[in-house]
């Protein structure tokens, strides 16, 4: 069974997913990764995506990310659909309106702590938001860290460093995948917390792939995948509700 996912029509919507397959190969080595799956992600709200290995939690990322394309069905961020979008324009909505955390962090190795965190922004030709940009690095606690290359940070600063540079276009939507997979557990539930407020306080969209239920339990509600499909949501997760639901899939 499939769950459609969708919320009521005045809440606004940062990104959705309508009817979305997506199958890699074809004839008989054809992999249904995603099976109808139709879900929104209202402004302001943190999922948490979990689901077993190989159930289609990267390529639904990939997919309402603009980093892959669907074999159909429709995308869209903000008020953008996706589908259809040349490639250029596809990567200037990446650049403008999505944030990306990943588990490696995936900073730029010969820039500083503040050039990364400005990257997106110089990309695009811009002009930092100074408030914005002194508020973000105060509230990560990296004022001090700023001239600090990524070999000179502990990977919960390095982290730090990344999810700033995600924030700071005030994108539609961040995808966050396994954001804490390298991290002890103490820096974890620091950066964890990190996103619920930036959630609650700034009105952030976060999308956040994980398999560690407690991780899970920070979000406004769980998705489980299952073959390509969402099986269950859970609205107000914790870790034995997600624990629980993980074993009902495995059963
Ligand atoms: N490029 C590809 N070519 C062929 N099959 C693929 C490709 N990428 C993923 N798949 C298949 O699609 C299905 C979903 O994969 P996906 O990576 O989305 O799962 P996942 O839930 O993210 O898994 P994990 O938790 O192990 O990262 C799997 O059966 C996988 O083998």
């Amino acid at each position: 069974m499939s769950v459609p996912v969708i919320t009521s029509p005045t809440t606004r919507v940062a990104a959705r997913a309508d009817e979305l397959i997506k199958i890699y190969g074809s004839g008989d080595t054809a992999v249904r990764a995603l099976d109808r799956v139709s879900v929104a992600f209202p402004a302001g709200s943190f999922t948490a995506i979990m689901g077993p290995s190989g159930s289609g939690k990267s390529t639904l990322m990939h997919c309402l990310a603009g980093l892959d394309a669907p074999t159909s069905g429709s995308i869209v961020i903000g008020d953008t659909e996706l589908t259809g979008l040349s490639d250029r324009r596809l990567t200037t909505l990446r650049r403008d309106r999505v944030g990306f955390v990943f588990q490696s962090f995936n900073l730029l190795p010969t820039l500083t702590a503040r050039q990364n965190i400005l990257l997106p922004v110089d990309l695009a030709g811009r002009r930092a938001d100074q408030h914005r940009f002194s508020s973000l690095v105060t509230s990560l606690g990296l004022e001090d860290r700023l001239a600090h290359r990524p070999s000179e940070l502990s990977g919960g600063q390095q982290q730090r460093v990344a999810i700033a540079r995600a924030l700071i276009t005030e994108p539609d939507v961040v995808f966050a995948d396994e954001p804490t997979g390298a991290l002890d557990s103490r820096t974890a539930a620091t950066l964890l917390d990190y996103l619920r407020t930036s959630c609650r306080d700034l009105g952030q969209t976060i999308v956040m792939v994980t398999h560690d239920p407690i991780a899970a339990s920070y979000a406004d509600r769980a998705l489980l995948l299952s073959d390509g499909r969402i099986t269950e949501s859970i609205d107000g997760p914790d870790t034995d509700s997600v624990l629980a639901a993980m074993k009902r899939l495995e059963a």
